[in-house]
């Protein structure tokens, strides 16, 4: 009898009603390629094979092999990798979509992964809080560098809420299902993504403090010293006189585009300096 391990987020989804509702959501035609993280006993797996063109899932616990095999037995479109998601260099794969009961504990990585990738559409389970921080607006709490991330880039929607018995073995928390939709006018505007991606780490270390202060307490993100960043924050608000109320405001007030637009100024302003 296979046991269920807490460590790898081992909850699987069986109320179909939910299973309907992410398959319905992501508008899958016989063209799609889509990538599953975590196969579990494969509910979601069968579904997606019957409404793709292509499924391909990634699974770290080779103890699920025997359901591996039915479903393979069952439906050619299916192909199973072996793996840690996390670790795995997506690009290797030319899925389209992506549709999962994500393991919660890393929801995080694999969304930041995903992103950084890309996709057209993406319907996934999240723990309900952290779906949350997702959709959040700036000013609450909830509101974070996971959002920015998120929101600078895509749209994301939650679409319904999930009870714990929804799940064998049962979650203590709800859970959510969000879909993302990439939004590419959005994310052209992040001049440098990966200078975008270490000023949130940086700005949202502090969230309570000024984006000045903060920016200068979590100055080794950027490898400046405090030092070195308080003479560079002093030029730089100099040369771009509309950013000092900006630098002025608590990170968690400041809207995505606000960040996005403070980022891809100091950015200019440190690669002309
Ligand atoms: C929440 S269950 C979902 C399973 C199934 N899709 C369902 O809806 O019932 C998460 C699955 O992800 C797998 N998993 C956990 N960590 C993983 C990782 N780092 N990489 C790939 N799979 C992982 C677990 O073994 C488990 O099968």
């Amino acid at each position: 009898m296979f046991k269920p391990k807490k460590k790898l987020g081992q909850c699987f989804l069986i109320d179909k009603n939910f299973v309907n509702k992410a398959i319905e959501s992501a508008n899958l035609t016989k063209n799609d390629i889509v990538l599953e993280i975590g196969l579990g006993k494969g509910i979601l797996t069968e579904e997606l094979s019957k409404n793709a063109k292509k499924v391909y899932v990634i699974e770290i616990d080779k103890n699920l092999e025997p359901y591996a095999k039915k479903l393979k037995d069952t439906y050619d479109n299916v192909e199973i990798i072996w793996g840690d998601a996390v670790k795995f260099d997506l690009n290797k794969l030319d899925f389209n979509k992506v549709v999962a009961n994500l393991p919660y504990q890393i929801s995080s990585p694999i969304t930041f992964k995903l992103l950084k990738r890309g996709f057209d559409l993406a319907v996934l389970m999240y723990q309900y809080e952290f779906a949350k921080r997702m959709v959040a607006k700036e000013g609450t709490k909830d509101y974070g560098r996971l959002t920015v991330a998120v929101k600078a880039r895509s749209d994301p929607e939650i679409l319904c809420k999930v009870p714990p018995t929804a799940f064998n073995p049962k979650p203590k928390v709800y859970s959510a299902l969000v879909k993302i939709t990439p939004n590419i006018e959005k994310k052209k505007k992040i001049e440098n993504e990966e200078f975008f991606d270490n000023f949130l780490r940086a700005i949202f270390q502090h969230r309570n403090k000024s984006v000045r202060k903060s920016l200068i307490d979590s100055s080794k993100e950027l490898n400046y010293s405090k030092e070195e960043m308080k003479k560079i924050l002093d030029e730089f608000v100099k040369n771009n006189l509309d950013v000092k109320d900006l630098m002025n405001k608590k990170v968690f007030k400041l809207s995505v585009d606000e960040i996005v637009n403070l980022s891809n100024k100091f950015y200019r302003f440190l690669s002309e300096g």
